[in-house]
């Protein structure tokens, strides 16, 4: 399948400290990626140079040609003075039709938000709201920073089931950059670590079980992982019986990054 956006060797600058170096990517459709690295190793200057908005010191990215993105922002400065209703917010900059914007809305998990100012909204809703927009744009590629920051798990759960939806529905890639690494694993094709360079990258389960991810994330996480691969992988394919403990990693498919 034909990438829909692929870097080679792209390396970022800021403030002459180099934030990202050579880091290969690439996605396609209907993939859901998921950027995992602790604070300050660079996941969101990664998506703002993906979409073109944070220029490169070295290296490339290619989009494929009249690509439809959606990018939904960590943030969004708000001046508090200004007076602006979801709807309008959503017809901007070119008005979109009533049940266009309910519909986006629904979908984005904001249903009925539609007269409310911006200003008074929670964080989770004002981001449910800036995915509505980014769907009305009917995208190929979603791209979400931090989407489920201020959610509480049950939300964040919920959250994800829905981008896996609006994906099985439409077909369009994701890339999003998380923290709940037990969430996202259930919710993710790929996860890449991310702390400057590529640390390890791969299927969910590989990622969880390379030294290098464990390395950044310790052990704090393992208990959480452990529960997901308690939850979710039940199915075991290899023949030799042996007891799995919920709390102890399968050693055979570790794999160091
Ligand atoms: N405009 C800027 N000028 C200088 N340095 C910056 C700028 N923006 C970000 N940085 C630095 O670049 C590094 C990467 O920042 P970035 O926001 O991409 O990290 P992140 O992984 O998204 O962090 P977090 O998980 O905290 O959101 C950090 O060390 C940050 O301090």
């Amino acid at each position: 399948m034909s990438a829909l956006i692929e870097a080679s060797d792209l390396s970022v600058r800021l403030d002459g400290r180099i934030v990202l170096e050579d880091v290969d990517f690439t996605i396609a459709a209907h993939e859901i990626v998921t950027v995992v690295g602790p604070n300050g190793s660079g996941k969101s200057t990664f998506l703002r140079a993906l979409i073109g908005a944070q220029p490169l010191a070295s290296g490339s990215v290619r989009r494929a040609p009249g690509l439809r993105l959606g990018y939904v922002p960590q943030k969004l400065p708000l001046d508090p003075s200004l007076p602006l209703s979801v709807a309008r917010f959503l017809s901007l900059p070119r008005r979109v039709p009533a049940q266009a914007a309910a519909q986006a809305l629904a979908e984005a998990g904001a249903a009925g938000l539609e007269n409310r100012q911006l200003n008074d909204l929670s964080g989770g809703q004002l981001q449910r709201v800036l995915l509505a927009r980014a769907l009305l744009n009917e995208p190929q590629i979603l791209l979400l920073d931090e989407p489920t920051q201020g959610l509480d798990q049950p939300g964040s759960a919920a959250f994800y089931r829905q981008i896996e939806a609006l994906r099985d529905r439409t077909g369009c890639a994701v890339l999003m950059v998380s923290h709940e690494l037990h969430v996202v694993m259930s919710a993710s094709d790929r996860v890449i670590c991310l702390n400057g360079h590529v640390c390890c990258e791969g299927h969910p389960e590989v990622v969880a079980q390379a030294e290098a991810y464990r390395a950044l994330f310790g052990t704090g996480t393992q208990g959480a992982l452990a529960l997901y691969r308690h939850e979710h992988h039940h199915s075991h394919d290899h023949a030799h019986p042996h007891p799995h403990a919920h709390g102890d990693a399968d050693k055979e498919h570790a794999h160091a990054g």
